[in-house]
């Protein structure tokens, strides 16, 4: 099943006049995609307690061997004493744990997923319309906590809630991409007056909007180079990325079928979804949508970036559409026609579109080289730092995979692919390449 299956196509018409109304309506909040307050790290009814008990123990359980076990002894809990939409989150957050350390936290990956996750957690994925799988809503936008509530940029500050590897590597891992959220944050109103400007075909707001736009962009570019303070290549591609595998494009590592999500009673269903990644992240889309960065799909279908937005937040999913179909080639529709006062405007603003996709181009250039750190260079060294799980091999060079973008891999061929089964390089490059060409006008 296709997570899109479970969306709704809602779409309301919001005038950008009223821009706080706007991103209220779509959950944008003050910390841009992460949300206003931070996220529950227990839930409160007492209810739940067996949940937050294995929760609590899920590291050492996993390392013990005993992880599926416990999990298999859970009560099939319901959703009725979730009473805020907090709780709700905090829910999927644990279920999703539970359910990637069930099904890779073991000598062999688990084709079937106990009814005691599988109930509540398509229950809760379908209120909160997200794929019953470990999103980068679960992994990070919901699953935080800092000593500096007031400054969710201060990285060292930032810890995960929970880590399916128990390693400050992990915890790091996701605390990067939350620093990154909360610095982006920033710039989602200044770009959201400058869609405005632009119809007004208001050139010097554009431009400063870009400028901000760029220099945003250079620093979240700083704190992506900030993932080597602590968090180990080697480990992380040995230990923690298995972890985050999805069900998709896996018959490599043992699932052929993806994840039998098992109700009991003989009822269930087979779901292949893609694992857990930062490329389901909102922000990165956004500027895309505002800067009119196109990602082609070679062969028609449905591109990388389209699809995992049906892994985003829905309100997010809709922010994202909303502006994409109100402005169709966003900024660089009225950059390339131009038409201010004067030519100096006009070339200053067009001036400025190019050093902002040329930012944007240059981060996913760093991306890059970080992907070549984090997993080209590891996958082919061997890992000598212990560690129960090490299915990273058999989910990341898979021989069936076809990726996304077209880059087709065929049966038999060894291809690196992402944790959302893309096979990766090619995607990656496509991507950086598609920001740079959109700055040439
Ligand atoms: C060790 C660090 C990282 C590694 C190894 C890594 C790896 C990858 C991989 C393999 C993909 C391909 C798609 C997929 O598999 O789902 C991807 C895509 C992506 N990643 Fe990362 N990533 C890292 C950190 C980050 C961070 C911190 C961000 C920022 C939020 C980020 C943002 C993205 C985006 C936006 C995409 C989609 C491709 C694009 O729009 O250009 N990544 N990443």
């Amino acid at each position: 099943m296709s997570p899109f299956e479970a969306l709704p196509a809602t779409r309301k018409s919001i005038s950008l006049d009223n821009i706080q109304g706007l991103l209220e309506e779509f959950g944008v909040s003050s910390n841009g995609f992460l949300p206003e307050h931070l996220p529950l790290d227990i839930l409160p009814d007492q209810y739940y307690t067996p949940w937050e008990d294995l929760m609590q123990s899920l590291n050492n359980h996993l390392d013990a061997g005993t992880f599926r076990k416990h999990a298999d002894q859970l009560p099939i809990l319901t959703l009725h004493y979730l009473s805020t939409e907090q709780e709700q989150r905090r829910a999927y957050v644990i279920l999703a744990f539970l359910a990637h350390a069930y099904i890779w936290g073991g000598d062999k990956v688990s084709e079937t997923l106990p009814p005691p996750i599988t109930i509540p957690f398509l229950q809760i994925s379908h209120h909160l319309t997200l794929p019953p799988v470990a999103t980068y809503a679960a992994l990070n936008l919901w699953n935080f906590r800092t000593t500096d509530p007031t400054d969710l940029t201060n990285l060292s500050a930032i810890h995960a809630l929970h880590t399916l590897t128990g390693t400050r590597d992990e915890s790091w891992f996701y605390a990067v991409s939350i620093a990154i959220e909360a610095r982006g944050a920033r710039t989602i109103p200044v770009l959201l007056l400058a869609l405005r400007a632009a119809e007004a075909r208001d050139f010097p707001a554009v431009t400063a909007a870009l400028r901000v736009l760029a220099g945003c962009i250079a620093s979240l570019g700083d704190l992506l180079e900030r993932m080597d303070e602590r968090c180990d290549p080697g480990l992380f591609y040995h230990r923690i990325r298995p972890f985050l595998a999805g069900s998709r494009n896996m018959a490599a590592a043992g699932l052929p079928r993806g994840v039998f999500y098992d109700c009991g009673g003989g009822r269930g269903e087979w779901w292949q979804l893609r694992g857990g990644s930062n490329g389901q992240s909102s922000l990165l889309q956004f500027f895309d949508v505002v800067l009119g960065v196109e990602h082609a799909v070679a062969g028609g279908g449905v591109s990388f970036h389209q699809e995992v937005r049906g892994y985003m937040p829905d309100e997010h999913r809709r922010f994202l559409e909303y502006i994409a179909e109100a402005f169709p080639w966003g900024l660089r529709k009225v950059v390339a026609e131009g038409g201010g006062d004067g030519d100096g405007e006009r070339l200053a603003c067009r001036e400025a579109y190019r050093a902002a996709t040329d930012a944007l181009a240059a981060l996913r250039g760093k991306h890059l080289q970080m992907v070549t750190r984090y997993i080209i260079i590891p996958s082919r060294q061997p890992f000598c730092a212990g560690g129960a799980v090490n299915l990273a091999t058999a989910s990341s060079r898979v021989g069936e995979d076809a990726g996304s973008q077209g880059h087709e891999v065929k049966a038999g061929q060894s291809q690196l692919t992402g944790t959302g089964g893309t096979a990766l390089l090619p995607f990656l490059k496509q991507s950086r390449d598609e920001t740079a060409k959109a700055g040439a006008i």
